[in-house]
């Protein structure tokens, strides 16, 4: 194996397999219809039984995109030591990142990671005693010269379009459209720009190790290489997104599955890289406000159907997250299943 150091490899029941089944009936939901009740029941649909879905025709310029991803590739393709002047740091978790840690194992990829509120404000600790808060702020490079600008931009068009999708997902659930709305008032929401570079072992190693996303929701772009799996809830194996050109997919985060008391869990995903061809891909994670205290919703709880989990902060939990991606670790990081009630 040579060149490629041993933290990326992934256990034996982790690794991908090289031949993979090209997802079948992933829905794909037109934005731009007019009958919403129709949307509302589609997403209603996609998100029991799938916990994610692709949408065209969502309204984002293709053109902010393009110029976002032309940013990226310029970014990545610069020397390491260019890269590494925007490098994340323990205080602040935004910047350029090369040795990030999914469920302690090192993933296969380079990030660019920026907050998208300004200011953003998280606890300064994972430490539930520590009321101290601290303002975060982004690391920009200094080349490619509109790497800002294209970043906000699109950030822009990410957050008019998760609220879109929030409030038609609220009305899928019989809530009121607007009743996630206040969580993402002061959002902790994130830009990241993925680089998955080409892989001498790509049955071993992983882009992104399996996991789900934390938060609210997250609105991916994937470029044309693919790589992308998700596992099917029917028969929990993993299958491939083939990329749509233009679309985006959405998966449900835990935030949302622990909202909905598990009427709308959330997915598990994991992308693989490949031996020849490098692959980016944009997630926005929709996240929520640090001072949310994430709980079953009541209209959504009962005698019959009580709270399946405890309510936890979201502030503290996401920067206990944090930490601990930032290194390998002993111990499993912390994880939303941890706040699940014993039944
Ligand atoms: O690159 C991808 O396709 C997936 C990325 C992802 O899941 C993540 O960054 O959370
Ligand atoms: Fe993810």
């Amino acid at each position: 194996m040579g060149e490629v150091d041993q933290s990326f490899i992934q256990a034996v029941e982790h690794r991908p397999k090289l031949t993979f089944t090209e997802a079948q009936g992933i829905p794909l939901i037109d934005l731009s219809i007019s009958d919403t009740q129709l949307v509302v029941s589609q997403i209603g649909h996609a998100c029991e039984n799938w916990g994610f879905f692709q949408v065209i025709n969502h309204g984002v310029p293709v053109k902010l995109r393009e110029k976002l991803e032309s940013a990226s590739r310029s970014f990545f393709a610069q020397p390491k030591e260019e890269k590494l002047k925007v490098k994340r740091d323990e205080l602040n978790p935004f910047g350029y990142y090369d040795t990030e840690h999914t469920k302690n194992v090192r993933d296969w990829k380079e990030v660019f990671d920026c907050t998208v509120e300004n200011p953003t404000i998280l606890p300064a600790s994972p430490d539930p005693d520590d009321k101290e808060l601290i303002t975060l702020v982004n690391y920009w490079p200094e080349n490619p010269k509109n790497f800002r600008e294209a970043c906000e931009e699109y950030a822009q068009e990410m957050t008019r379009l998760s609220f879109k999708l929030i409030e038609l997902l609220a009305l899928s659930l019989s809530l009121e459209a607007n009743r996630f709305n206040e969580f993402f008032k002061e959002s902790t929401s994130r830009l990241r720009l993925n680089y998955y570079p080409p892989c001498p072992v790509p049955d071993l190693v992983l882009g992104v190790g399996q996991h789900k996303d934390a938060g609210g929701l997250t609105i991916l772009y994937q470029d044309s290489v693919g790589g992308l799996e998700v596992r099917q809830k029917s028969d929990g194996e993993w299958i491939r997104v083939k990329p749509t050109p233009n679309a985006y997919i959405i998966n449900v985060g835990d935030a949302i599955q622990v909202w909905s008391n598990d009427k709308y869990e959330s997915a598990e995903h994991r992308a693989m890289v490949n031996p020849a061809k490098e692959r980016y891909s944009i997630p926005f994670f929709f996240d929520p406000a640090h001072s949310t205290t994430v709980k079953p919703l009541h209209e959504l709880t009962s005698d019959e159907n009580p709270p399946k989990f405890k309510a936890y902060n979201w502030g503290k939990f996401t920067m206990n997250r944090k930490q601990s991606n930032f290194k390998k670790l002993d111990v499993e990081n912390i994880q939303t299943y941890h706040f699940r009630v014993s039944e």
